[in-house]
């Protein structure tokens, strides 16, 4: 199981290049760590790679095939900003369970309460409702977990546990992950491979 991104260049509109020829391939099993400075386009390749942005020039495979455009979402892509990823107007259990339904094992993992599931989702801490969204990610038939700065809003300790868990399911599954961070230790730390992105800017 591989995703590739192959030769990705990508502009807004009429603006000038974001970045030209972007290649990143993850194997299942492996974590691809993505670091480049603020504005260079890792999110933007991100919601390529995940299949949410299609205007742009180049491939994204998944085992040499393009990616489904129906079904559930093989390759699921986690935003910084969890209340921007939920229908605020729903509740939090209706929200986890959108895609799958996620066992009793996987919440704990993730240290879910059954009481936040009756609550609204500004009711829940941005930890919370990031674990919440992790999970609602995690079903079964999720090949490839694509982390934008996933953890970058929480603490310390919140962000080992989170790290933890997900890294835990990532090798029970044989998942592949890529993980955006300016934080270059959990970089170096949690990845088998750490692409700079700065060498696709044109
Ligand atoms: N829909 C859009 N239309 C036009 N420009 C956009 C759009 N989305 C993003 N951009 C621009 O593209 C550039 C790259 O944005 P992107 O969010 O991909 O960068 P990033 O590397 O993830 O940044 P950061 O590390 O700050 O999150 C930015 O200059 C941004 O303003």
């Amino acid at each position: 199981m591989m995703l590739e991104a192959h030769n990705i260049s990508k502009r807004y509109g009429r603006e000038q290049w974001l970045f030209r020829e972007a290649n990143v391939q993850v194997k299942q099993g492996e974590a691809v760590g993505l670091l480049g400075p603020s504005g260079c386009g890792k999110s933007t390749l991100c919601r390529i790679m995940s299949g949410y942005d299609k205007e742009f020039e180049g491939k994204v495979l998944l085992d040499g095939r393009p990616l489904p455009s129906t079904g559930y979402r093989p390759i699921q892509l986690i935003f910084q900003h969890p209340e921007r990823a939920v229908n605020p107007r729903w509740k939090v259990g209706r929200i986890l369970s959108e895609g799958w339904q996620p066992d009793e094992e996987l919440l704990a993992a993730l240290d879910i309460h059954p009481a936040w599931l009756e609550r609204w989702p500004a009711e829940l801490s941005g930890g919370e409702l990031q674990r919440i969204c992790i999970a609602r990610a995690l079903a079964p038939q999720t090949r490839f977990f694509i982390a934008d700065e996933m953890t970058t809003m929480l603490d310390a300790i919140t962000q080992a546990r989170i790290w933890k868990a997900v890294l835990g399911l990532a090798e029970q599954r044989k998942m592949g992950l890529v993980i955006v961070s300016h934080d270059r230790h959990l970089l170096n730390r949690i990845c088998t491979r750490v692409i700079d992105f700065t060498t696709y800017q044109k």
